[in-house]
């Protein structure tokens, strides 16, 4: 449960600040405990339509009232905003959600310790999301605790130990969604060719994944024998799949979701300079 009585305070009100900010809302956190800075005049027009949250155009003393700062904007802004930032919330406990961007810049830019680094993604806005957790080692357990309460009005949330893992994390399920829409995309436009609705085509597949999903979620079994389940022998799903073995499709996830770790920390070691 998020303690009523906290403040937080969004650097950055866009797409995942939202998801958390209608997360924390829907937990019971009142507006008037949550505040956004924005540089864009349109992002603060709809959060505080959409949320009925205050939010400002600039950083300003008014954060010193904020216990908790998250950090939501984009790898390559993150520098300034910290820096303008540091002198109003050095006693602030902070969360990152920026890729890329290592605990250690973060020190330097905002001169605290007490930083977690995160990785959500986009089923976050519907509180169906999974969040990688990575805390440096001035967090304390309270500290820890009161992130995970944020973390889990998004969805489910994986610590790391080690914060390079936090590339691996952003490669899988940070990225994750958008590998599984362009897998929609495909099916939704071959079930068409063949003849389907494109109401009936994209029905077929959601609902495909979500039912794959919520089956491999509640079975004991790994997803390979799951798979092979599906897979009578000389039958349509054999059929598929060998395409897929032939076509090195495997090979082809191993090489994409290693070219996302690769940019994660490439991002770091752009943005995360100085
Ligand atoms: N979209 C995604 O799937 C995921 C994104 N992330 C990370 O979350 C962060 C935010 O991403 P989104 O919400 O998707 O981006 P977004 O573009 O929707 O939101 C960023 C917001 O920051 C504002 N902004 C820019 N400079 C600013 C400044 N100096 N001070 C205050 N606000 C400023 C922009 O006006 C914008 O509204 C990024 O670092 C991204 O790496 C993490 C996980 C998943
Ligand atoms: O593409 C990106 O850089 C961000 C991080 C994970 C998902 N979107």
């Amino acid at each position: 449960m998020i303690d009523p009585r906290t403040a937080i305070a969004f650097i950055g009100g866009g797409n995942m600040a939202s998801a958390i900010i209608g997360g924390l809302l829907k937990q019971g956190l009142p507006a008037s405990r949550i505040t956004v800075v924005d540089t864009n005049a349109e992002a603060r027009q709809r959060l505080s339509d959409s949320h009925g949250v205050v939010a400002h155009a600039a950083v300003g003393p008014f954060l010193r009232d904020f216990p908790i700062v998250v950090w939501a904007i984009k790898p390559q802004t993150f520098k300034d905003a910290a820096q303008s930032a540091a002198p109003f919330v050095n006693g602030a406990l902070h969360l990152s959600v920026a890729a890329g961007i290592s605990t250690d810049s973060l020190q330097r830019w905002l001169g605290s310790e007490r930083i977690v680094r995160s990785m959500p993604n986009t089923p976050a806005l519907i509180g169906k999301g999974v969040t990688g957790l990575y805390a440096r080692a001035g967090v304390s357990a309270q500290d820890r605790a009161q992130v995970a309460h944020i973390a889990s009005v998004m969805g489910e949330f994986v610590w790391v130990e080690q914060e390079h893992l936090l590339d691996a994390v952003t490669a899988l399920s940070g990225s994750g969604p958008a590998y599984v829409f362009y897998l929609l995309e495909a099916m939704t436009a071959t079930g068409v060719e063949l003849g389907l609705t494109a109401e009936q085509a994209h029905q077929l597949a959601v609902e495909t994944f979500l039912g794959a999903g919520a089956l491999a979620k509640a079975s004991q079994e790994p997803p390979e024998v799951l798979r092979q389940r599906v897979t009578s022998k000389g039958g349509t799903t054999h059929a598929a799949i060998t395409v897929m073995e032939e076509g090195g499709l495997k090979a082809l996830f191993d090489q994409a979701l290693k070219a996302a770790a690769r940019r994660s920390a490439e991002l770091g070691a752009e943005f995360g300079k100085d």
